[in-house]
């Protein structure tokens, strides 16, 4: 026997409160109907009145299949819940549900809002009352429940007990400092429904602070809570919240034998499409190791686990890709065996039987260049490139006879020094020398360095290939001083993107940090072309 669990996403609200997040309205509009499109049942969209960004957003609610929720406070001393400007924005927002956040700890009653705690006891009453008074189904957050409990349990449950009566459909315990443990979590909820609050009106609302965000939620669900509170990839405040892009796969694949929940299967495989999707609004680079959705969440990396998974992939795998929308890979580095191999190139479309005495070579080559500060488990394209050299697969589109770059300081017309970078690149194409020029000055007149101006005077004049390229862009660039043999040697990693929407990373390696941009630079374009079928001139 099964029970709904709800869910209710704060990806809007306490997740434009991680430091570096603003989303826009528009962009609140967006994730809005990618929350919808997931099935959760409720969307906090903001905290009306508090910022004309969240104002806007509730000015022009999109419509949503879930529950749109406004978010507010419970109303402050000396005033009454009518009177209250902030619980009246909250109102005014006009949405079905609103959530109030109210202190439960007597140490923040005293210390942060410098009242008695009969006095928040009732604050808490009479906001609640008037919100349902308005026909809104109400929502109390109770914040800092947990620390509350451990100083000072009777009052913590009086200010349960007191949005309760008032009409509260939901009571949250939120674990507001990220640092209860699990256990302890699971203890206190079941003894919150020991007390009298039903556990199908109580929620959860963990932050990470200790990483353990998602295990306490669960732990509330184990003991009987019956609404998760989470963020898409644990956004949130600090270290954020519970990720809903954990937790949603969690309860749809292991706990499903006790909890049910409103993402449909179909929904679920869209989820990491989803995460990738706010990593885009973000402008972040996603966060590989993520569970479920992460690049290198069905990675397999090892020589023993790849020559396992292309045997069963549920010897290394707890859940199928599939099932989240997600995709496995064998990467190549230097602890691959034949398996990973033999799989890899299998996927670039390069059949090669077991046996093969280019198996070897390829192996012992990935193995020589990581030694010498290559890293290919990450730079993917490089290693195609590499084993298509080997394979003798690798079409030759052009060569670079030489290239230059320099870098100027000098003063502008209004007597600033500014700086100059200008690089020239010569190639050749057929019997056909190009010499291309660029500099690395953008929109505004700032100087973007010798690597760009080197990256645009590649990507100038490419002939033939021109067209193969214009939709390329570079997204990221590391640079790491490693150990390359005996020398440190500068590595350096690029993640190309195109207009069709893939993503591939290259990598160089030189005691020279422009040397290995180039040679990043140019393996990038060499799989750009290879993947576009392009014929060589
Ligand atoms: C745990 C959480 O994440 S809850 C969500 C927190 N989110 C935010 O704070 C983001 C939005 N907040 C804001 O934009 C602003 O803080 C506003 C508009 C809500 C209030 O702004 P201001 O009026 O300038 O107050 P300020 O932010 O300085 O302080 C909050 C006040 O509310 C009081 N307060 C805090 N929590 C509560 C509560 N639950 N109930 C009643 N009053 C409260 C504080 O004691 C403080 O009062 P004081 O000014 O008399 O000391
Ligand atoms: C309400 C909330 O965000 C918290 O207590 O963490």
């Amino acid at each position: 026997m099964t029970e709904r669990l709800t869910i209710y996403d704060t990806t809007l609200r306490d997740g434009q409160q991680t430091q570096g997040v603003q989303f826009s309205a528009a962009e609140k509009r967006r994730i809005a109907a990618m929350l919808d499109a997931l099935g959760v049942d409720y969307i906090e969209g903001g905290w009306p009145g508090a910022n004309p960004t969240d104002s806007a957003f509730f000015d022009a609610l999109p419509p949503t299949r879930a529950t749109m929720t406004a978010f507010g406070m419970t109303r402050r001393q000396g005033r009454s819940a009518a009177n209250d400007d902030v619980l009246a924005a909250v109102l005014n927002a006009g949405t079905p549900a609103v959530c109030l956040v109210g202190k439960t700890h007597d140490f923040h009653v005293r210390a942060a809002l410098g009242i008695e705690l009969a006095e928040n006891v009732e604050n808490i009453a009479a906001s609640v009352a008037h919100c349902v008074g308005k026909d809104r189904e109400t929502l109390f957050d109770a914040e800092h429940f947990f620390d509350g409990w451990l100083s000072d349990r009777g009052h913590a449950l009086d200010c349960l007990h007191a949005a309760l009566q008032a009409g509260a459909r939901w009571i949250v315990l939120c674990d507001t400092n990220g640092g209860t443990m699990p256990g302890r979590i699971g203890d206190i909820v079941a003894a919150v429904i020991a007390a009298g609050i039903p556990g199908d009106r109580l929620g959860i609302h963990t932050h990470d602070d200790a990483g353990c965000a998602v295990a306490g939620s669960l732990a509330a669900i184990e003991a009987g809570a019956r609404q998760v509170q989470g963020t898409l990839n644990g956004l949130g405040e600090r270290c954020g919240n519970a990720s809903l892009t954990t937790l949603i796969p969690t309860l749809a694949l292991k706990y499903a034998d006790r909890v049910t929940t409103g993402v449909p299967a179909d929904a679920l495989t869209g989820l990491t499409r989803t995460s990738r999707a706010l990593d885009d609004i973000l402008n972040r680079v996603p966060v590989a190791s993520r569970p479920y959705v992460g690049g290198s969440a069905f990675a397999h990396k090892a020589g023993l686990h790849a020559s396992a998974v292309a045997k069963n992939p549920a010897l290394y795998e707890h859940v199928d890709p599939a099932q989240v929308g997600n995709t496995r890979i064998v990467p190549m580095s230097n602890q691959a065996g034949q398996s990973n191999l033999i799989a890899r190139l299998a996927d670039m479309g390069l059949a090669v039987e077991k046996g093969d005495p280019a198996l070897a070579r390829i192996l012992d080559a990935v193995k020589a260049r990581e030694a010498e500060g290559y890293s290919y488990d990450t730079a993917q394209a490089s290693f195609e490139l590499m084993a298509r050299r080997e394979l003798g697969r690798l079409p030759r589109f052009f060569e670079v006879k030489r290239y230059r770059v320099t870098i100027e300081r000098r003063k502008d017309k209004r007597d600033r020094m500014v700086s100059l970078s200008e690089a020239v690149v010569v190639v050749k194409i057929g019997g056909t020398k190009t010499l291309s020029v660029s500099e690395s000055m953008d929109a505004g007149g700032g100087d973007r360095g010798p690597v760009n101006a080197l990256a645009k005077a590649l990507a100038k004049d490419l002939g033939p290939y021109q067209a193969h390229i214009d939709d390329m862009r570079l997204v990221d660039f590391k640079v790491r001083i490693t150990q390359g043999g005996t020398e440190a040697v500068t590595r350096v990693i690029i993640e190309h993107a195109d207009g069709e929407g893939r993503r591939w990373s290259t990598v160089g390696v030189s005691p020279n940090i422009v040397d290995a941009s180039f040679e990043a630079l140019l393996d990038g374009i060499q799989w750009k072309l290879i993947r576009d079928g392009a014929t060589p001139a």
